[in-house]
């Protein structure tokens, strides 16, 4: 066994909570988006972990999940690498819609294709699909945060959705079917533990993933 890698969605934005397409937009999170990343932090607390580092994202919604996190379990202090490999996929010309309006717009399944689809991106020229956002988590995981879990440390990764689906993809050895039924709860840790050929050992969920869509 080596370390343990701990993946947590950030809580309720703002723009969750309207249900708009956020992507790359940097909405804060909501008052509920705060309690669940502080429900986040005690389930943390509780199950005894203590980060050598902790990883985010440059959006702010993830970031302050980041440090409420490291707040509650009393690691206010560590060392943290905020990457834009870690965002959110980019939405492209999807960001800012309300996520019904889209769906009665261009039907439920096409909305779907673009939400949970492996490799089809969303319009517009920027538009990420996962495998586009895999495309740089991956190597980001691989270079910076992998080696880290191999050397025994404990890491957090506070980051997205789907950032965090590409992740769960490969950890989890999903298909590119099977993938499109991952849906990830807000502010739930998933603590992962790595064996020394970074196969997962185990993995254990601190939380209610039941609720994700
Ligand atoms: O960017 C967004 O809109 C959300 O954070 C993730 O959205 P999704 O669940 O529709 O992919």
């Amino acid at each position: 066994m080596s370390g343990t890698m701990v993946l947590v969605r950030h809580g309720q934005s703002e723009w969750n909570k309207k249900n708009l397409f956020t992507g790359w937009k940097d909405p804060d999170l909501t008052e509920l988006g705060i309690e669940e990343a502080e429900t986040g932090a005690k389930a943390l607390k509780d199950y005894g972990i203590k980060f050598d580092i902790a990883f985010t994202s440059v959006l702010v919604r993830a970031e302050k999940t980041c440090q409420i996190i490291l707040d509650g379990i009393g690691q206010s202090d560590l060392e943290t690498i905020h990457d834009q490999a870690l965002n959110e996929r980019n939405y492209g010309d999807l960001a800012g819609l309300n996520k019904d309006d889209a769906r009665a717009k261009w039907g439920e399944e096409q909305v779907h294709i673009w939400r949970r689809s492996y490799d089809v991106p969303p319009p517009g020229d920027d538009g990420e699909s996962l495998k586009d956002t895999g495309a740089r988590v991956w190597p980001y995981y691989m270079t910076d945060i992998l080696p880290r879990v191999l050397r025994g440390q404990k890491v957090l990764v506070a980051a997205h959705g789907n950032s965090l689906r590409a992740m769960v993809m490969i950890l989890d050895r999903l298909s590119t079917q099977e993938v499109t039924g991952l849906n990830l709860a807000t502010g739930v840790p998933m603590v992962y533990k790595l064996n020394p050929d970074s196969t997962v050992a185990s993995k254990e969920v601190l939380g209610d993933m039941s609720g994700a869509h």
